[in-house]
């Protein structure tokens, strides 16, 4: 969610080959061609004439290096949750000291790319993915693939307190003491019911996070992904405890719909030779991101038909947790993942946030947002406007619609889908290709459809002559993109206007988002989660700092160890127990209570035998889809194929 610019080291990157294409998927830009086309004086906020900051900024970092000019221009923004803001919407003290920065990554992972040439429609301008900043341009970009970032070294993790990673104390805290009970776990220890998968690979970094295969311990076949969370900043272990379960209690509220990826269990992450100590989540595995697969070259050859499918998924996926009251906050490919059976599921849900103000009652007023939240390239321009860097006038910086900006994201995602590249790196006015956007826009409703953006106006949307609606082939899907993808948020589509569209509602999907749905859930036999004498040992961790988290609110303070000795409290009863998982996940055991506890010795299982699985079912298997139309959503090549109009069914099967 964050990025670490402790961990900057440990990404490699290089540089990227010809294909334009995959360029501007929201990763670091290393090129500095932008910063002309930034003094391009159109459009530009109202004091950004007056001021120096430009200048004087290139002026500044011209004296450094080229790859910590990069870093500085990298960690440039500061995304900002509105934790503390939220709480008390429309308050301006809490507006402009209530974010906090804990989002950068996704900026890191796309600021540099401000500085390419964004207007220079479809170029050919080199990126490479540098979510830290700090690399040099001389590396080729395969590292994008979610599959093909590098592993660091071994000695990276055996790092304690050194310099490449920041450890939290020991001991590491109960993940129940942050979870609501109804959330609360019989295990909390990772070892006591996975191991990690031998092939021992990184499938994921994230600003904060690694994501590593594990497998259950009685199934070998039964694979999970681990989200091992790192400490992020400067931030105390408390920081980051509240962040990580407030992640994990919106991930879990939503893991019972099948475009959003599972998360079953919050668990403690002890130090081995694969990772660092701390906490994990174990996930749903998902086969790769959408970003991974829009980078592929086959992707400029796979038909519209599936694009669009895959769109309609997405969207599914933030209907619902709109409907839950959750808004994703960070919509882009990077956060959506594949399933093996080629069904799209949101994930990452690190800077989502509950959008009412009471998060338990979806008939209170919608709690609005303040500060930079997101990516650049999928963030509106309200969210822009708080960007630090670019001083735009205070009066600009209203609060806004957290569901608009889930449905601006939806929109430049399906441009992007649809173009095969980002089709402009920020949404604001120092972007010229944002500019040359919000003018095609005004010029298509001064010309050719005044209606445009009146509600229920279904007439098509721009054409060929629109360089952003060409590819679409189709008036009436260059209308949604363009309706979600609109500067204007007061007139922009919501769900709703969405889910009304004739066009998108005759978009064929192969799966059926309102379907049966069941997953499996991880077994979980053992647990060490109670010691012999009955109480388990946590850190000092404030019970009543403040959050925006609703479920954080009611936590019993943490005793402290002088209490629990003269007071040891008595083992719980069943009664007190977490209640199994109230959604129709099937779970693969029944969970222990805790009076059937094993003893911690009993956690030393042998794994089976079983066959390890197979990397990916058939389109058709899985379990709980009903499949109107198929589609090989993974069948995309990495490789070059040279005619444009190969069906998906001529495309080679994927690699
Ligand atoms: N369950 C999963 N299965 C497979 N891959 C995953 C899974 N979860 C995450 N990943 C991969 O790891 C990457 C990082 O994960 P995620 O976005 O959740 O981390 P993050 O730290 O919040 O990232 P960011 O820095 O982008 O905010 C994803 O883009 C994806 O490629």
């Amino acid at each position: 969610m964050t990025v670490s610019n402790n961990h900057s080291t440990k990404i490699s990157q290089q540089s990227i080959s010809s294909m334009s294409a995959l360029k501007f998927f929201g990763k670091k830009l290393l090129s500095s061609k932008h910063d002309n086309k930034l003094k391009k004086k159109a459009s530009l906020p109202p004091d950004f004439h007056s001021t120096s900051t430009h200048s004087s900024d290139s002026s500044s970092s011209s004296k450094l290096p080229t790859p910590l000019k990069a870093s500085r221009r990298a960690n440039s923004f500061v995304h900002s949750t509105n934790d503390n803001s939220s709480s008390s919407p429309g308050s301006a003290k809490n507006l402009r000291t209530g974010c906090t920065s804990t989002s950068s990554s996704r900026a890191n992972r796309h600021s540099s790319a401000s500085r390419n040439a964004s207007g220079s429609k479809l170029s050919n301008e080199r990126m490479v993915y540098n979510p830290y900043g700090v690399s040099t341009p001389n590396t080729s970009l395969s590292s994008i693939s979610t599959t093909a970032k590098k592993d660091p070294d071994l000695g990276f993790y055996l790092h304690d307190g050194g310099s490449n990673i920041r450890m939290l104390p020991i001991p590491i805290v109960d993940p129940n003491e942050y979870l609501p009970d109804e959330m609360k776990e019989a295990s909390i220890q990772l070892s006591d019911n996975f191991v990690f998968d031998d092939e021992n690979k990184t499938i994921g970094w994230g600003g904060s996070c690694e994501v590593r295969k594990i497998r259950s311990k009685y199934r070998k076949k039964d694979v999970f992904a681990l989200k091992k969370l790192n400490m992020i900043y400067n931030e105390t272990p408390e920081k980051f405890y509240k962040r990580c379960s407030k992640e994990f209690i919106i991930a879990k509220q939503l893991s019972h719909h099948v475009h959003i990826t599972n998360t079953f269990l919050l668990v403690k992450v002890p130090t081995t030779v694969y990772t660092t100590r701390g906490w994990g989540f174990i996930m749903e595995l998902g086969l790769r991101d959408l970003f991974a697969m829009i980078q592929k070259s086959g992707w400029r050859n796979v038909a519209l038909a599936e694009k669009f499918c895959i769109f309609k998924q997405v969207a599914h996926g933030v209907k619902f947790c709109h409907d839950q009251g959750i808004a994703h906050r960070d919509l882009k490919p990077e956060n959506v993942l594949l399933s093996p059976e080629g069904v799209c599921k949101l994930t990452d849900f690190g800077i989502s946030d509950w959008y009412h103000t009471d998060p338990l009652d979806l008939s209170s007023p919608v709690k609005k947002c303040a500060g930079m939240i997101g990516s650049p390239p999928y963030a509106p321009p309200e969210v822009m406007y708080y960007d630090a860097k670019k001083h735009y006038d205070a009066e600009l910086q209203q609060p806004y619609d957290p569901r608009a900006l889930d449905c601006y994201g939806l929109g430049v995602i399906l441009m992007t889908l649809v173009n095969n590249i980002i089709p402009f790196l920020e949404s604001c006015s120092f972007d010229i290709g944002f500019r040359d956007y919000c003018e095609a826009y005004e010029n298509f409703i001064r010309l050719h459809n005044r209606g445009f953006r009146d509600p229920g106006n279904h007439r098509p949307g721009p054409g060929m002559e629109y360089h952003l609606a060409r590819n679409f082939k189709n008036g009436h899907a260059a209308r949604v993109a363009w309706r979600l993808a609109d500067p204007e948020a007061a007139t922009r589509y919501t769900m709703d206007d969405l889910f009304e569209d004739p066009w998108f509602q005759s978009i064929e999907t192969c799966v059926n988002a309102g379907g049966e749905y069941v997953c499996k859930n991880p077994a979980v036999k053992t647990t060490t989660y109670e010691n012999v004498r009955g109480f388990h040992i946590a850190t000092d961790v404030a019970a009543v700092a403040p959050t925006s988290n609703p479920f954080l609110k009611a936590r019993t303070p943490i005793r402290s160890m002088i209490d629990i000795a003269a007071h040891p409290s008595p083992t719980p009863t069943a009664a007190a127990l977490p209640p199994p998982p109230a959604h129709s996940c099937a779970s693969g055991e029944a969970l222990f209570t805790l009076t059937e506890t094993p003893p911690p010795q009993l956690g030393k299982l042998t794994l089976d035998d079983e066959a390890p699985a197979t990397a990916a079912a058939p389109a058709t298997a899985a379990p709980g889809l009903h499949r109107a139309v198929v589609h090989h959503h993974l069948n995309i090549t990495g490789s070059l194929v040279s005619s444009s109009s190969a069906a998906p069914s001529q495309i080679p099967a994927s690699t």
